[in-house]
């Protein structure tokens, strides 16, 4: 009687942004995985979009926190609190009925024990049942590649917390790497440049922004200066300066790096066989950080092969995890095998 319906839910639970695909309608809530919290009654007082904009600017009795930084839930609790706000946020649209089934992305790095508490917070949160799918999986069907088929995909996921490469045929990942080296890592760096070369204390919403504008891997070309505002470590008060496209390129050198690298790795353990079809398909970029400018020639330069970077990088993995629900009896066969 209760089939896999029109209205089940994928959620890709990410560590910048939560999104909810709802089969049949598409992506329902996009918003940032941050929650304000009361510190001392420990009471929410935001999520999503409202709570990012406190961010570096609540008074002392409010921190707004993202409580899945750096690829790992760093706050179990906060984190399932969120992701039944989404719900209950897609609930309210009226864009699923009562007790869907829910395929949950989650970051990589997260335990078992991590793992069963997020599908237990879907089930609480009026899932009928709730599947965990990998990341770079889900990038890889939502970026239409033949994830089912006998022949290699290859897909780096660029998000915040993590980049996660992976070898995928016939359904399941034959070879990954997982890095906690991704947007935030390139927000860091940023912030620690202005730092040390103009004394300046920026915080991480305007660090995001600079890479978002003039960031660049590679070539900076015909990219503007930009004039950013923080505050002078020397006097205390607030400063304006100018920074180049060059500049914020160096600034990234390092993560850039990181991220080539382990696409080499990964590629080096590849299956020969399986590597020709890559050299065939090309490597595909999704994630956030697939934006970055120039990122991926400089990854085709560095490994000699084809890249291209996904239709809409940012919602990949939501869409794969909807698609999945199509498929959602081999994951019910997975999680049992688990138990
Ligand atoms: N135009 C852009 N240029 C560079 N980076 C960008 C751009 N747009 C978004 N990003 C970065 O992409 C990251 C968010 O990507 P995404 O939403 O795919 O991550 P996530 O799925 O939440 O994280 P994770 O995969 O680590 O769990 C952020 O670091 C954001 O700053």
């Amino acid at each position: 009687m209760f089939g896999i319906g029109a209205r089940d839910i994928g959620i890709d639970l990410g560590t910048a942004n939560t999104l909810v695909y709802v089969k049949g309608k598409g992506i329902a809530v996009r918003e940032p995985s941050v929650v304000a919290v009361q510190t001392d009654t420990k009471q929410i007082v935001a999520v999503g979009n409202d709570a990012k904009n406190m961010i570096g600017r609540t008074p002392g009795n409010v921190v707004a926190l993202r409580p899945m930084k750096d690829g790992v839930i760093a706050d179990y609790e906060t984190t399932a609190t969120m992701m039944k706000y989404y719900m209950k946020e897609a609930q309210k649209k009226g864009v699923f009925g009562n007790k869907p089934y829910v395929m949950i992305c989650v970051p990589s790095g997260i335990t078992a024990v991590e793992q069963r508490a997020v599908i237990d917070a879907a089930r609480q949160a009026g899932a009928r049942d709730a599947y965990p799918i990998e990341e770079p999986f889900a990038a890889a069907i939502g970026a239409d590649l033949p994830v089912w088929e006998p022949t290699g995909s290859m897909v780096v996921d660029i998000g915040g917390g993590t980049t996660e490469v992976a070898i995928i045929s016939l359904g399941g990942i034959v070879t990954s790497q997982s890095i906690r080296i991704a947007g935030d890592e390139m927000d860091d760096a940023i912030i620690v440049y202005i730092r040390k070369n103009y004394n300046l204390m920026i915080g991480e919403r305007t660090a995001e922004a600079i890479k978002m504008e003039i960031g660049s891997a590679g070539d900076t070309e015909g990219v503007d200066n930009m004039e950013i505002r923080g505050r002078d470590l020397l006097t205390g008060l607030p400063k304006t300066i100018e920074i180049t496209a060059d500049e914020i390129s160096k600034a990234l050198g390092d993560t850039v790096s990181a991220i080539v690298d382990s696409v080499k790795n990964t590629l080096e353990k590849t299956p020969p066989e399986l590597a020709a079809d890559i050299m065939d398909r090309g490597i595909v970029l999704t994630g956030g950080g697939a934006l970055l400018r120039n990122l991926d020639k400089v990854i085709s330069e560095e490994t000699q092969m084809p890249v291209i970077i996904a239709e809409d990088p940012l919602d990949c993995v939501a869409i794969g995890t909807g698609k999945a629900l199509d498929h959602i009896h081999l994951f019910k066969t997975k999680s049992r095998d688990s138990r």
